[in-house]
């Protein structure tokens, strides 16, 4: 067991599909993998390990923004010997083109959390970037399962509320979508050498009015689920 985590050494997978909400994990959990086991339910950061087409695979909360992500990455991969991250995630969009339901794949992460900068001091700014085998393996995936996806930078928010972020500027720039943790999970990546990948869902947009009605996110959420899931049996 890990500070945050309760399971035992080998109760995790090599390959994790990490999405912030514990109840998106229960739900993966239940609804995607056969022989499940619940190995954490510590602060409610539901933790899975099952099996989907003949493949181990976990699943586990990460709650909300990089601080708490960063937690339970840090334990799943120093104690628990992960490999492979792949976060399933809801996001706002942002480009022009973007429409609610859309899933995207981010090659790379922009943020304005301080983590890159503490990482590496005044005068550097390090692009996080996604594993490329993972980001391939998943736009080939998505391609077979008819499923369409756009890839890009997405903006990972420290702050979900913030007034005086400039997103038309962001947008402007090239930015997809934002959410809250991509870019501490590319960073981590690169730190503790486990493959990542955020693949997200477009659930509202930042310029515009239209969300996705419970039951739409539910099926668009499930695509996003079936890319990461098949990513991560065909991982190399
Ligand atoms: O749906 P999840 O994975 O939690 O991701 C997004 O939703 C939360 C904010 O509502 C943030 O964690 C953000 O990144
Ligand atoms: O972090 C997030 C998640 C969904 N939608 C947003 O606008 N931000």
């Amino acid at each position: 067991m890990s500070t945050h985590i309760e399971a035992q050494a080998g109760d995790y997978a090599e390959t994790v599909l990490l999405p912030g909400d514990p109840l998106r994990a229960k739900y993966i959990a239940e609804t995607f993998l056969t022989d499940v086991k619940q190995v954490n339910r510590v602060r409610n950061a539901f933790g899975y390990t099952g099996t989907y087409q003949g493949h181990r695979i976990s699943v586990q909360g990460s709650g909300m923004g990089i601080p708490s992500m960063s937690i339970y990455i840090n334990e799943l991969v120093r104690e628990y010997g992960v490999k492979t991250i792949i976060r399933v995630g809801s996001c706002g969009g942002m480009a022009p083109d973007v429409h609610v339901r859309d899933v995207l794949l981010a090659s790379g992460s922009t943020t304005d959390s301080a983590v890159t900068a503490n990482t590496f001091g005044p005068g550097v700014h390090y692009a996080p970037l996604a594993n490329f085998e993972l980001l391939d393996t998943a736009y080939h995936v998505a391609e077979k399962l008819g499923i369409q996806v756009k890839v890009g930078d997405i903006f990972a928010a420290d702050r979900f509320y913030n007034d005086e972020l400039d997103m038309q500027k962001l947008a402007d720039y090239g930015i997809l979508g934002t959410e809250m943790e991509s870019a501490g999970l590319y960073l981590l990546g690169a730190k503790l050498h486990f493959k990542a990948l955020s693949v997200l869902t477009v659930s509202d947009l930042i310029f515009g009015e239209e969300k996705a009605s419970a039951e739409e996110r539910e099926r668009t959420f499930n695509d996003m689920i079936k890319i990461a899931l098949e990513t991560a049996i065909q991982q190399g």
